[in-house]
């Protein structure tokens, strides 16, 4: 079970960023593969974007979970919303769909 003092601290990191990731370990040193792609995608389209290492706080590694809802890590979330995991942003990616999802949401992009 997670307290709501937990619930209302990630509603908070997520309502005050645009962009949010909740992974496994940091973005130069993800500690599994799935996060890392989040992490890969996000940088080819410069984004910019807090990150939080679910690794180092168990209540926010299960506080998350029961927030989004959505059963792993990574998560991502941009203006407070949850998007989705790695299979999700992948597929977002490679369709075109998450460059027009972030524009739509006046997310800066710097692409090389
Ligand atoms: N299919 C998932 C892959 C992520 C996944 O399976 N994550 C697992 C292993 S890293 C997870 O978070 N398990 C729960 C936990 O570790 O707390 C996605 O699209 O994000
Ligand atoms: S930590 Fe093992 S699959 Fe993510």
């Amino acid at each position: 079970m997670t307290d709501q003092a937990t619930l209302d601290a990630i509603d908070k990191a997520v309502k005050s960023n645009d962009v949010v990731l909740f992974m496994k370990g940091t973005p130069t040193f993800p500690q599994c593969g799935f996060s890392s792609v989040v992490v890969q995608v996000l940088d080819y389209l410069g984004v910019e974007y807090v990150s939080t290492n679910v690794l180092e706080d168990q209540a926010v590694r299960e506080g998350i979970k029961a927030y989004s809802d959505w059963p792993t890590i990574p998560q991502l979330y941009v203006k407070g919303e949850f998007v989705g995991g790695c299979d999700i942003v992948k597929e977002m990616f490679e369709s075109g769909e998450l460059r027009d999802f972030m524009k739509d949401n006046g997310i800066a992009l710097e692409e090389a």
